[in-house]
């Protein structure tokens, strides 16, 4: 028999950098361990990670708005875990071509790059990056055009009925949002030398990596003490969201379109994606027999974000 569960959270390289307080900061360590403890109760085979890319590891001279990785590695941004993730690459593969099959196009990558997005939740909650075996599946959400909702929650389905034929111990996991607005550059506006990077940053010096982690590090600065132009982060919407994917409501996921969420869950909010395709994978594999709860939320200005954590089971 199959066995599902479903772990959601925010991610931000600002944690452990800037400081929301002792209070937050232990709330914030209580919900993670919750998440911790399940997990390793859980004893998965085989996570399937849904997260997103910062201009690290997808590029604007190709980008995709899906993409499985049969092999990847983390880079290392912001202090994070550096080396490789443990990818099984055939049954990789194997769920590639079964979402391909299930109508969603989605790219493949035999050397995916990823950064924080992947990195972060894995040492966070595993300790490591290689402690269970990985798929890695990329969701564009900061490179417009983006994908829409509908799509994400398609892709997630796919991923579900594929994961539910394995006859194994699968963990759905999202790693992005809520409502948030980091200062990520657009090609549109970005001058030369900052669109080349969005264009191919591959090789990027490390001088150019710290200066654009300090950049970040000062904006969150100025964002808690409220001296900045970056909008804030919206804690109605992210219950709103919250509260759909509690009631397991898989339309209203369809409905939230990309103007809503850049108006209301800001540039960044786009990350609900791998959240909304975890859920949907969660529905899918338990044919909608699962519970929701939402276990923490908080707006953590220093962190810029909408943070919260997420866990489902299948109903006994
Ligand atoms: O380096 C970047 O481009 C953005 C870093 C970043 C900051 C706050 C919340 C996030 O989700 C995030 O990814
Ligand atoms: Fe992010």
């Amino acid at each position: 028999m199959s066995a599902m569960l479903l772990q959601c959270l925010s991610h931000t390289p600002l944690m452990g950098r800037l400081h929301p307080g002792q209070e937050i900061e232990s709330e914030v360590e209580q919900a993670l361990q919750r998440l911790r403890d399940s997990l390793a109760r859980f004893e998965p085979d085989v996570i399937f990670l849904f997260g997103p890319d910062h201009f690290n590891g997808f590029f604007y001279d190709l980008m995709p708005s899906f993409c499985i990785g049969t092999a990847a590695s983390s880079i290392g941004d912001y202090g994070c875990l550096k080396g490789p993730l443990d990818v099984p690459a055939g049954l990789a593969g194997e769920c590639a071509q079964a979402v391909l099959d299930q109508g969603v196009d989605c790219a493949v990558s035999h050397r995916m790059r990823v950064d924080h997005g992947f990195a972060q939740p894995l040492q966070l909650l595993t300790g490591a990056l290689d402690r269970y075996p990985v798929v890695p599946i990329f969701i564009n959400s900061v490179a417009p055009p983006l994908p829409s909702a509908h799509r994400a929650r398609l892709l997630g389905d796919a991923v579900g009925r594929f994961a539910s034929s394995l006859d194994r111990r699968v963990v759905f996991m999202a790693s992005g949002g809520l409502s948030h607005n980091p200062p990520v550059p657009s090609l549109a506006t970005a001058p030369p030398e900052v669109a080349e990077r969005l264009l191919d940053g591959r090789h990027v010096t490390p001088e150019q990596r710290g200066e654009r982690e300090a950049r970040t590090i000062e904006a969150a600065r100025q964002f808690a003490s409220g001296q900045s132009g970056l909008p804030p982060i919206n804690p109605d919407w992210d219950h709103d969201f919250l509260d759909v994917l509690k009631r397991l409501d898989m339309a209203a996921l369809d409905a939230f379109s990309n103007t809503e969420i850049t108006a209301r869950a800001g540039n960044s909010g786009h990350e609900v994606k791998t959240w909304i395709a975890a859920n949907s994978a969660m529905s899918a594999a338990t044919g909608g027999r699962y519970e929701v709860s939402p276990e923490y939320y908080r707006a953590i200005p220093e962190w810029i974000a909408g943070f919260a954590t997420l866990q489902g089971a299948t109903c006994r």
